[in-house]
């Protein structure tokens, strides 16, 4: 279950994914039996000199670098430090030396700048090989925990440190190409109340079964769900104006009463249900925190409305009422 949504949302954690290495080595001879071992299971990007190398990390991602000391126009400890010291902008790399300075200072140099290993020359391919097989084995368990830490226990769906981190980044993306995103808070009615009735097992399945009507429901991959917290949930509708957004949610609501969950402790429905406030603007100076009160404020009047339906907004309406 939890492979096929890492899956759905990108993220690398299958076994199948071929890490992508670059190999920056200035001597041809040990280039070549280089990529010919680690071809097969690797991406494999090669350069002989130290511009070309950092023109590569600019431009691609890469997850391992093997890195040769000594190249023509400059040293490969330059460019580990250069990267290990901007992870912002060149991503998480593991670096592997591969080099002839083989004195034990070179190699406690390497490692203090950040190298994950560090292999003398001659090369023994299969030795290298077994290393960055090792180095993949490392990132692939390291992806896993980070993706586990932004998934909701319960519901598996996003967490909301997930959604925080898609929120921020919606909001930089739909600000710099001008479209607008509608975000929309969800809360089940009388859900203590349910609670109490149906006992909390059951209130854990309730909260499951509103987490798949979101997964089946909001499926465009700009599009994000999480659970918000507790009874609560957050959706992130990109590139998405407010009479898209109520036809949306308004649909999500009639598939979540058609599971008809008895609720007999709801004084709006026999069944369980939901209010939801959306919100919806074209990012500028106001940041996400504007638009989180906006969209808390509408669910309020949503609920005090008599729950079980979809309050919308623009933000900047909601604005002008304060
Ligand atoms: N079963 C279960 N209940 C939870 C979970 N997280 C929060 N809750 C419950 O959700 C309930 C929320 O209750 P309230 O905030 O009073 O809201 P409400 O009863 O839904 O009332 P309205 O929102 O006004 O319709 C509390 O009883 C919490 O214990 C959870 O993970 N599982």
């Amino acid at each position: 279950m939890l492979f096929s949504f890492f899956q759905e949302h990108g993220m690398q954690t299958s076994n199948n994914y071929k890490y992508r290495i670059l190999v920056v080595e200035d001597d041809i001879a040990n280039r070549q039996i280089v990529a010919e071992k680690l071809q097969e299971d690797y991406q494999l990007t090669l350069v002989d000199n130290k511009a070309d190398a950092m023109d590569a990390l600019l431009k691609q991602q890469f997850e391992i670098v093997l890195l040769d000391i000594g190249l023509p126009d400059g040293s490969g400890l330059d460019i580990c430090r250069e990267v290990k010291a901007n992870h912002d902008v060149y991503g998480e790399i593991n670096i592997v030396f591969m080099t002839g300075r083989d004195k034990p200072a070179d190699e406690i140099e390497g490692i203090r700048l950040g190298a994950n290993d560090y292999i003398s020359k001659p090369i023994n391919v299969s030795v290298l090989k077994a290393r960055v097989d090792l180095q993949a084995q490392l990132i692939r368990k390291t992806e896993l925990l980070a993706n586990l830490a932004r998934i909701d226990g319960l519901t598996e769906i996003p967490n909301r440190r997930a959604f925080d981190d898609y929120l921020e980044k919606s909001w930089s993306h739909a600000r710099r190409i001008s479209a607008p995103i509608s975000l929309a808070m969800l809360d089940i009615d009388f859900f203590k109340q349910y609670n109490d009735i149906y006992g909390h097992p059951a209130g854990d399945e309730c909260l499951k079964a509103l987490a798949n009507c979101l997964r089946n429901n909001i499926k465009r991959g700009a599009d994000h769900i999480a659970r918000y917290g507790g009874e609560e949930f957050a959706v992130i509708l990109f590139d998405c104006d407010l009479q898209q957004a109520n036809t949306i949610l308004n649909e999500l609501l009639a598939d979540f009463a058609n599971l008809c969950i008895p609720h007999a402790g709801s004084s709006v429905a026999d069944f369980a249900t939901f209010s939801c406030g959306v919100c919806t603007l074209f990012p500028e100076d106001q940041g996400t925190q504007a638009l989180l009160t906006a969209t808390d404020k509408l669910l309020y009047e949503a609920k005090s409305e008599g729950r079980n339906r979809v309050k919308g907004e623009y933000f900047h309406n909601i604005e002008r009422q304060d």
